[in-house]
């Protein structure tokens, strides 16, 4: 990937600075008042009889599903071609579609009727709220699901620790960033016909978009050339990802009867498809398959409960607070805890716990071992990805116990919520201070807030930020990661072949499995960040046998399209403003294709026939890379602005001094923390870089010892030594110890002698023996 040489970064700043995404995004600027209506909406008995119409379409196409299934086009899980744990949806989320899927309707014939030929962009918000209003009072019925998030929540027992769906973190807003709630947006979302609800499929000059396979095959071809920049990526920096992605975001996908997968290719027009076409002369597929199968996510409505566009629903909390680890509501969590020591559960070689075969979390099609069950159901989905799952949930178990042995009048439920707290703080720290550096360019670290400190508190906490993932983020900027992808994993130094590991947990299984897929990871290189993906993951996602995997590339741009993401210029136009947006495909000018190089330029003016219709993904990730980073301007730019409503909303931020925080030195130490050190500390391996999320140095990221790294300083309650009674040993001596208790690690050791001579005066002080030390 090039170096965008000739970016002028000052003025990229300025332009960021004063933009729409920097200043709050649609915070400030969603809440359009949409121009003035110069129409009459239908009345309220039309709108309740569309609104009846809907109900029974929803009905009618549950009974076309059952019959879809009864007819065994639409499987279980492990009987689904490309079948990947990404769609294992929860029951919530199936609960909340049902509303949203009934308003989504309705609203979409309302917007289409109403706007006549008139060329309107949307209705106003007056008109939304009464339309809204109105189907509300029809959903009323019994047999329709409320929208789900008018019940009132009780944050009284939720000021110093976190909870487990992430509610109440805002106090003043406790459904902010709970799990199944919706994703914000940066920008109005776009659909189909300026409509509310089906995905963009018509260009700007009215004909068919590309296809997103086609635009795969001819934008994101293949590549496996390493990251050659100094010191390189590791590999470890693409399992991070993808584990921090899993704590923050996961979209949920509509299902069919009993939990089936709809299969959309050969049924187009079933609700919830959006098949993406293979053409016959594809390179890859040629023929052997002529459709990818696609569903759509969920629906969902606003979270103040009113309904506008289409929106998505993330079953995960979507703070950044360990639920990888923990599970994001209070069920998934009571299956991984083990009740009584504050730890978590495991099982043989100290690895996650098994889930039960063929169980929620368990995809694994092509082997005999059982998947493992962690805080994210597709914990599976890559050895590297379990492994990593494994070392976080023994970090949890290695502070609980001693926190357990420090305190001993703590119950289950304190060393628990201590040890999470603890355990999330790490991740934050290596987030921030390890991870996003690594792809942020510093000015956009520095602009964003995003750098740790050094001492003291962070103190800008501030409860009108929404800690909430943006559409624009999961579903395009931070699926930049699939980017850094090879086409394969390591045990060790020997290669796998991705596509074999999908779903697969065989190595880790394997003695020393943790450590070998872990050495794996960061003793070797990540793949660059551009628009070039391995085949393994364009042709070959969760394929089981040949030509029944998927192109990841392609689902991305379809979801993109699912969900309303506006095009790439759109974004352009948030971050830096108009003077930035393209509108030729003249590569590395200002009008033109400004952040690109000549060879992305053409392969994007190849695949589209206007800029403005570039998807988000697909032109953000073949950005040229910010000059000395890693990473594009657009994509940098959401992904800062993302992380930066992590930090600024979330009350429980390990730095932050506002809920439960954490003392002076407890801080301190946490700053010390790095993932090589997590690593060091609950694996068998004794050397590693540094910094394990770059390749190692002899002089910039040199191999340490284990023991060299910093120790973590954990809460522990004093409790004193004391001396046991004197014993004669011999003729002369007397004995006592210290045992009577011994002191713990933040106690005070016996003060006084511990052996006495009775024959001859000797005044021999020997002190108590147990030495202090921290974990
Ligand atoms: C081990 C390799 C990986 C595989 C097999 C994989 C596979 C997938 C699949 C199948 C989806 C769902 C696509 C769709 O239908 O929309 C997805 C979504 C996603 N991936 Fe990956 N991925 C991998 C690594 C990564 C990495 C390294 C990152 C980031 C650093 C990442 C970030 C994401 C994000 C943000 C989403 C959207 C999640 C959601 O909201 O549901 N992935 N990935
Ligand atoms: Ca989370």
């Amino acid at each position: 990937r090039e170096e965008s040489k000739g970016l002028d970064l000052e003025r990229l700043q300025g332009a960021i600075k004063n933009s729409q995404i920097f200043n709050g995004g649609l915070e400030n600027t969603k809440k359009i008042e949409g121009e003035k209506t110069t129409f009459k909406l239908p009345s309220e008995e039309t709108i309740k009889r569309l609104t009846e119409e809907a109900i029974t379409n929803f009905d009618k196409t549950e009974q076309e599903n059952k019959r879809f299934f009864e007819n065994k086009i639409d499987k279980p899980n492990l009987e689904t071609p490309m079948f990947g744990p990404h769609m294992l949806t929860d029951n919530r989320s199936l609960e909340i579609n049902k509303p949203g899927q009934i308003i989504a309707e309705t609203t979409e014939t309302i917007v289409q009727a109403v706007r006549g030929k008139q060329e309107r962009k949307s209705l106003s918000s007056q008109d939304r709220k009464e339309i809204f209003d109105i189907i509300q009072g029809v959903t009323r019925l019994p047999t329709i699901p409320q929208c789900p998030y008018l019940a009132v929540i009780d944050c009284s027992s939720a000021v110093n620790f976190r909870t487990n769906d992430g509610s109440c973190n805002n106090l003043a807003h406790p459904y902010w960033g709970k799990s199944f709630t919706p994703f914000e947006r940066y920008l109005t979302p776009e659909y189909e016909g300026s409509g509310t609800t089906l995905p963009r499929i018509t260009g700007v000059a009215g004909s068919a978009l590309p296809g997103a396979r086609e635009i795969s095959t001819t934008v994101h071809t293949a590549s496996v050339a390493p990251d050659n920049l100094t010191p390189p990526l590791s590999y470890f920096m693409m399992q991070f990802g993808q584990f921090l992605d899993h704590d923050i975001t996961k979209t949920a996908i509509s299902k069919g009867y009993a939990d089936s997968n709809i299969q959309c290719c050969g049924n187009p027009f079933r609700r919830d498809c959006f098949p993406i076409n293979v053409p016959l002369a594809d390179p890859f597929y040629m023929g052997n398959i002529d459709c990818l199968n696609f569903v759509r996510s969920t629906v969902t409505p606003n979270l103040d409960c009113s309904f506008d566009y289409r929106q998505q629903l993330n079953e995960l909390t979507h703070y950044i607070d360990g639920s990888s680890v923990y599970g994001s509501n209070d069920m998934e969590l009571a299956q991984l805890r083990d009740g009584t020591t504050g730890k978590m559960k495991t099982s043989t070689g100290n690895k996650l716990p098994l889930d039960i075969p063929n169980g929620s979390g368990c995809a694994s099609l092509n082997n005999l071992n059982k998947c493992f069950l962690a805080g994210d159901k597709r914990a599976n989905v890559v050895p590297g990805l379990s492994s990593l799952h494994t070392i976080w949930v023994r970090e949890h178990n290695r502070i609980a116990d001693y926190m357990m042995d420090n305190n001993v009048q703590w119950t289950d439920e304190e060393v628990f919520k201590n040890a999470r707290k603890f355990v999330s703080a790490e991740i934050q720290h290596i987030v921030y201070k390890e991870f996003l550096p690594k792809i942020l360019h510093p000015i956009f670290m520095f602009i964003f807030g995003l750098n740790p400190l050094s001492s003291g508190y962070f103190t800008g906490y501030n409860q009108n930020v929404k800690g909430i993932i943006r559409n624009e983020f999961s579903t395009a900027a931070y699926r930049f990661g699939h980017s850094l992808l090879r086409d394969h994993s390591f045990f060790d130094s020997t290669p796998h072949t991705l596509h074999n590991q999908f779903n697969n947990p065989d190595l880790v299984h394997q003695p020393q499995g943790i450590e070998g897929c872990t050495r794996g990871l960061y003793s070797h290189t990540s793949q660059g960040i551009d628009e070039l993906l391995t085949p393994e993951i364009t042709n070959k996602l969760f394929q089981t046998a040949p030509f029944n995997g998927g192109d990841l590339a392609a689902f991305n741009i379809q979801r993109g399209r699912d969900h309303g993401i506006p095009p790439y210029s759109k974004i352009v136009e948030a971050c830096f403003g108009s003077a930035f947006v393209p509108t030729n495909f003249n590569p590395g000018v200002f009008g033109g294709l400004i952040f690109h190089s000549t060879t992305a330029a053409s392969k994007l003016s190849s695949a589209y026939s206007d800029p403005a219709d570039m998807d988000l993904f697909t032109a953000g990730t073949a950005e040229n890379r910010m000059p000395g980073m890693r990473l594009g301007p657009t994509f940098s730019c959401i992904i800062a602005a993302q992380f930066k409503a992590l930090k600024d909303g979330d009350r429980f931020f390990y730095e932050s001094n506002v809920a439960n925080p954490f003392t002076a030195s407890q801080l301190n130490s946490i700053r010390q923390t790095t993932m090589a050190r997590v690593i060091c500390q609950n694996t068998d391996i004794t050397s590693l870089q540094k910094d394990v999320f770059y390749r190692d140095h002899p002089i910039t990221n040199k191999i340490v010892n284990c023991n060299d790294l910093s120790p973590l300083e954990l809460p522990c309650t004093p409790e004193n030594g004391g001396w046991t009674g004197w014993m004669r040993t011999s003729a002369c001596i007397a004995r006592r110890s210290c045992t009577n208790p011994p002191p713990n690690d933040c106690g005070t050791p016996c003060v006084g002698i511990s052996i006495k001579y009775l024959c001859i005066h000797n005044p021999a002080t020997i002190g108590p023996v147990k030495s202090k030390q921290k974990i």
